[in-house]
């Protein structure tokens, strides 16, 4: 996957539900952490989407514990035709313990997002410029998921975006929360590459997302 113009994920947790996302996403991102037994379902799907498979840290927000076993999960996930980018969190990047997976992943044709989030707030605008050039040097997008705790957080977010994406950088955005709720939607006109969506809010991954059927919907009508 080259993530060159905007994909929609439709997350999930079970795979099986991939042909209800199949209408609305580019892709399905398996949350591994929140699923049962991902391996085997992995080994099972024989599904029409290609997967991004995500294996998030509890230290991240997710629920993935015991790193070295979290990493190993990823990387055989990455051994599947059917996966066609995983997800790293810089931190790991930086630190050089999820090399390794990223190393695996390009060798069996999967693209790497690195993955930032702040549950708390959004940093100021050199910050968040800094930390995607940091993750889109290490991977082939890189993403970052901040709290917006004013309207102007949100605009310094689709700001750096515009920016970044104007210098050549892959990157994908979004404001976590109520306040940047809006900023999913609008986000892929700055240059946002990735948008992520439950298909029922009921089984959001991260607060303030949309539906998928919204979502789509609306980044539909906005990019004309
Ligand atoms: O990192 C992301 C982005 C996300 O946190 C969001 O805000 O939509 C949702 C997660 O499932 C995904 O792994």
């Amino acid at each position: 996957m080259t993530f060159d113009s905007f994909t929609l994920a439709a997350s999930t947790a079970v795979l099986a539900d991939e042909p209800h996302a199949r209408d609305h996403a580019d892709v399905v991102e398996f949350r591994m952490d929140l699923a049962d037994d991902p391996l085997s379902q992995l080994a099972d799907y024989d599904g029409e989407l290609p997967i991004l498979a995500t294996n998030r840290a509890s230290w991240e927000g997710g629920e993935a514990t015991g790193d070295e076993s979290r990493l190993d999960a990823l990387e055989t996930a990455a051994e599947y035709d059917t996966v066609a980018a995983i997800d790293l969190e810089l931190e790991c990047l930086l630190s050089g313990e999820g090399n390794r997976v990223a190393e695996h992943a390009r060798k069996h044709d999967s693209a790497v997002v690195a993955s930032i989030h702040d549950f708390e707030e959004t940093p100021d605008e050199n910050r968040l410029r800094e930390l995607l050039e940091q993750a889109t040097d290490y991977a082939d997008v890189g993403k970052l998921a901040v709290t917006a705790n004013s309207r102007s957080d949100v605009l310094d977010l689709l700001s750096v975006t515009n920016r970044l994406t104007e210098r050549g950088r892959t990157v994908a955005t979004m404001a976590m929360g109520e306040i940047g709720r809006h900023s999913r939607a609008v986000a892929p006109i700055y240059g946002s590459k990735i948008g992520y969506a439950p298909l029922n809010s009921a089984d959001a991954t991260a607060p303030g997302q949309y539906d998928l059927a919204t979502l789509s919907q609306l980044v539909r009508e906005l990019q004309g």
